[in-house]
């Protein structure tokens, strides 16, 4: 029997979707020299892909373009900074998901695709993957995944819920609607009030993973969830979120221990 090869998702080299889970470290810094700071301890860490938590960076900017000035004034130092074997991962988490920033959906595309930035022919976007919320405007959520794939951009579409964990089947079909919508590595984060509700959550992720539709991530989040984050493997999430520094959801660990954990739980 020949074995299917599985759909991936590949940044700087990095195939999500094959082998070990990657490990994710979020930069939270709220202004310049705390995000360089928090990336000088990331990419002491295994962690192959750092996210910046550009929602959480210069909170005193209300007004939009002052915002998107200053992200793209640190853009370049911070990709130089992660080398060429690093991904990075842009995030605007918006206050609706539990982020820091509330962002009129239209400030919200322009950020992202300044980010991406057009690429000229031979170069590379100095963003690798972008993050975008897939319950935003679908005419946003669109506009935003077109810019990425015409700049060779990995999707990651996001949802939270910091409340509870709805159904497996409704989980399930979260996971499928974000990849119609484009999302190249679809990705849910949920709160367990119950144990159960974490098996829930690898049992969609399971599922989803045998279709073979290509990566994705399932995070339990909180203290009830921990087991989601380091088991990422057995029940075929593509990438688990762990730190270098502070955390950017609860229940997050350390990315030393999240790589000794990976390698110790290898089915
Ligand atoms: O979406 C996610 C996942 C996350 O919420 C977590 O639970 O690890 C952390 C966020 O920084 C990231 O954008």
């Amino acid at each position: 029997m020949t074995e299917s090869i599985p759909i991936t998702a590949t940044v700087r080299g990095i195939e999500l979707g094959r082998a070990r889970p990657e490990i994710i470290v979020p930069l939270v810094g709220d202004d310049h020299d705390a995000v360089m700071e928090q990336a000088a301890a990331a990419v002491a860490t295994p962690a192959r892909i750092i996210e910046w938590r550009i929602d959480l960076f210069r909170p005193d900017l209300d007004d939009a373009e002052d915002h998107r000035d200053v992200v793209l004034a640190t853009l370049p130092r911070l990709r130089a900074a992660l080398g060429p074997d690093r991904a990075l991962l842009a995030t605007v988490r918006t206050s609706a998901e539990g982020g820091g920033r509330q962002i009129r959906d239209i400030d919200l595309a322009v950020l992202l695709e300044a980010l991406m930035g057009e690429r000229r022919a031979g170069t590379q976007s100095q963003v690798d993957m972008i993050d975008v919320e897939t319950s935003r405007a679908p005419a946003i959520v669109s506009r935003v995944v077109s810019t990425a794939h015409r700049n060779g951009v990995v999707v990651v579409g996001s949802y939270h819920d910091f409340e509870g964990t709805p159904e497996e089947e409704e989980l399930c079909e979260l996971l499928r609607s974000q990849r119609r919508l484009g999302a190249d590595v679809p990705k849910i984060a949920v709160t367990p009030q119950t144990p159960r509700d974490v098996l829930t959550l690898m049992s969609a992720s399971l599922t989803v993973a045998s279709e073979g539709a290509g990566p994705h991530i399932a995070i339990s989040m909180g203290p009830l969830g921990v087991a989601s984050r380091v088991a990422a493997e057995t029940f075929g999430s593509a990438a688990t979120f762990a730190t270098a520094g502070p955390r950017s959801a609860p229940g997050q660990l350390e990315a030393d221990d999240v790589a000794r954990m990976l390698e110790l739980l290898r089915p």
